[in-house]
């Protein structure tokens, strides 16, 4: 029997709750299965452990994290620390060290969703957006000059980078060539951006040419945003970097019911470093505490982790049983409409794998 290790690192917030949740969850996914196992290690980094040690993770954390076959990530960021200290202590920390370049999010409407689109059902969205996940405006390369003085400068400098852009536009056309419709959109600003994004493109451009079966379009990422609200259907595939697909993955969560239900691979495509999975909400420092956290977006991370450690049947196993919990509607987050806690959402989960087995 296979044994896969996984390290679970809650961190702050809400965090802590979805991950317990998805934890528990597949483990009893695996319960049932006969081809393998799931060894978990829990990783208690975070806001807890900066005030005690002053980082958010043990100087050796990631190279601590290079022995598991996945990583189940909650959230960074605590309310008392800035955020750009806990999401650059941790989470840009694992997927940047571990070189986790390849984003991918899901977004569809699942059965028995209602989203904010009149007429938009199941059919008409159905997307993944493939967020560049190493550089570009998250390369960290900056400063602040002057500080405190009158003539103070912030600097964030966007970096683009060949191998990174051809790399995560190849993944795009790969994944694009893979789903039915054979369709890849492409997020630029290449109108005010006049360097890194004009260079975006061109790289576009010159390896489209290897995808002859993918039909592909550019959009402005301003008028991306009107054309996921006012035509949906439009849109299967999407690449774009590393910050227009966060803001724009945050409205496809919102277009498909909720920020809650959204999931997300950190993806290391070549597998000599683990991978990372997580919903793509954050810490939800509003609702921390008060147990009614949507764990969905966890599970269905989870699904894609098992995934990605090839249980295909698994993951369908899982995402089967979480899609019949929204099907029938009864058992739903406050933040999807209902009324249900963490707790009873992940055993309606539960309890729905265990019907899909019998
Ligand atoms: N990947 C990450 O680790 C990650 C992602 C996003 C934000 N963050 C961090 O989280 C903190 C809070 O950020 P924010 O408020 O901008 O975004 P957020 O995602 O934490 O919350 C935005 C809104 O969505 C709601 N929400 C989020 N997840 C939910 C869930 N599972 N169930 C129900 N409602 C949910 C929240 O209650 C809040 O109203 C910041 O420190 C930020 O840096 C971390
Ligand atoms: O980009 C960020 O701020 C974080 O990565 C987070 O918002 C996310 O989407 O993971
Ligand atoms: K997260
Ligand atoms: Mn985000």
């Amino acid at each position: 029997m296979k044994q896969f290790k996984v390290a679970a690192v809650p961190g702050d917030g809400i965090g802590p709750e979805v991950i317990d949740a998805g934890v528990e969850v597949l483990q009893a996914v695996a319960a049932t299965e006969p081809g393998f196992a799931l060894d978990f290690e829990h990783f208690p980094w975070g806001g807890d452990y900066y005030r005690a040690h002053g980082e958010m993770m043990p100087e050796d954390g990631v190279d601590t994290l290079r022995a598991f076959d996945a990583i189940l990530f909650g959230s960074a960021g605590d309310p008392k620390i800035p955020d750009h200290v806990t999401l650059w202590g941790l989470r840009l920390k694992i997927c940047q060290t571990l070189d986790q370049y390849a984003n991918v999010r899901p977004a569809r409407l699942l059965p028995g969703i209602t989203g904010p689109l009149a007429n938009v059902g199941s059919e008409e969205l159905d997307w993944v957006i493939v967020r560049e996940n190493s550089e570009g405006e998250y390369a960290g390369a900056g400063g602040r000059v002057h500080v405190g003085l009158p003539e103070e400068v912030g600097l964030d400098v966007a970096i683009f980078t060949r191998p990174g852009v051809e790399r995560i536009q190849r993944f795009a056309f790969e994944l694009a060539r893979s789903r039915p419709r054979k369709k890849l959109t492409l997020v630029t600003k290449s109108n005010a951006q006049r360097h890194g994004m004009v260079f975006w493109d061109s790289i576009f451009e010159r390896i489209r040419g290897d995808y002859p079966d993918v039909e592909t379009d550019k959009m402005l990422v301003d008028a991306m945003t009107t054309r996921m609200v006012l035509d949906p259907k439009s849109l299967d595939t999407i690449v774009a970097t590393n910050l227009h697909a966060d803001v724009l993955s945050d409205l496809a969560a919102a277009l498909t019911g909720s920020l809650g239900i959204a999931p997300t691979g950190n993806l290391r495509p070549e597998r000599d470093m683990p991978s990372m999975f997580e919903p793509i909400h954050g810490s939800a420092f509003d609702i921390t505490g008060k147990g009614v956290a949507n764990p969905i977006g966890t599970f269905w991370s989870s699904a894609m982790l098992l995934d990605h450690l090839g249980e295909r049947a698994a993951a369908g196993r899982l995402m089967a049983a979480i899609e019949r919990v929204t099907a029938e509607g009864n058992v739903l987050p406050r933040d999807l409409g209902g009324k249900a806690t963490t707790r009873e959402v992940t055993d309606a989960v539960l309890s729905s794998l265990s019907r899909g087995n019998a």
